[in-house]
């Protein structure tokens, strides 16, 4: 499966939460910036990959595949917001660890906020998957995951989540 059926599938998300929010003249890409940080951040916490000072043992690969599509979700909405769609290159040469990688999206989601363009989006995509990958999960995993949490969504915003 391809990225373009799921931009399909987040278009169609996004537009129903906009009718339902009644956002459709408002911007909120300064909003999704944001719930990406966020979404990252909860998913570091997933992992405790930087808990130095824990022993406690991380989330199990299916929770935190469940907050990993989350970011998945935020991600293809920002290439809607500005036109943009992942060019499937820019794969990363060197392997890092999860902290390094984590402190990565966290630069290019910024970046891409600061100067948003076809490259920086591209950046943004790659880090991710590139996360996605030393976490552990293949791109149908993902693909997968999204597509059900996809749904939860719709169900949420018609339980009046
Ligand atoms: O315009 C939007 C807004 C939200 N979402 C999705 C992305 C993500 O899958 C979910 C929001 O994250 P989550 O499910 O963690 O919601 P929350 O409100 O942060 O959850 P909680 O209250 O459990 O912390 O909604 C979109 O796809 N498009």
């Amino acid at each position: 499966m391809e990225w373009e059926q799921l931009y399909r599938m987040q278009e169609e998300l996004d537009k129903y939460i906009e009718e339902q929010r009644n956002l459709r003249e408002i911007n909120v890409f300064e909003e999704k910036c944001l719930a990406l940080l966020v979404e990252v951040g909860e998913l570091a916490n997933e992992t405790r990959c930087f808990k130095f000072w824990s022993n406690k043992r991380r989330s199990g690969k299916g929770r935190i595949l469940e907050e990993y599509v989350d970011g998945i979700h935020f991600i293809l909405s920002l290439g809607l917001e500005k036109g943009y769609r992942y060019s499937g290159g820019d794969k990363s040469k060197h392997r890092s660890t999860e902290t390094g990688q984590f402190n990565t999206v966290f630069q290019t989601c910024t970046n891409f906020q600061q100067h948003p363009s076809p490259s920086t989006y591209d950046e943004l995509f790659a880090s991710y998957l590139q996360l996605g990958s030393l976490l552990g999960f293949t791109r149908e995993d993902i693909q997968q995951a999204y597509m059900k949490k996809n749904e939860v969504n719709y169900t949420r915003q018609e339980e009046g989540y």
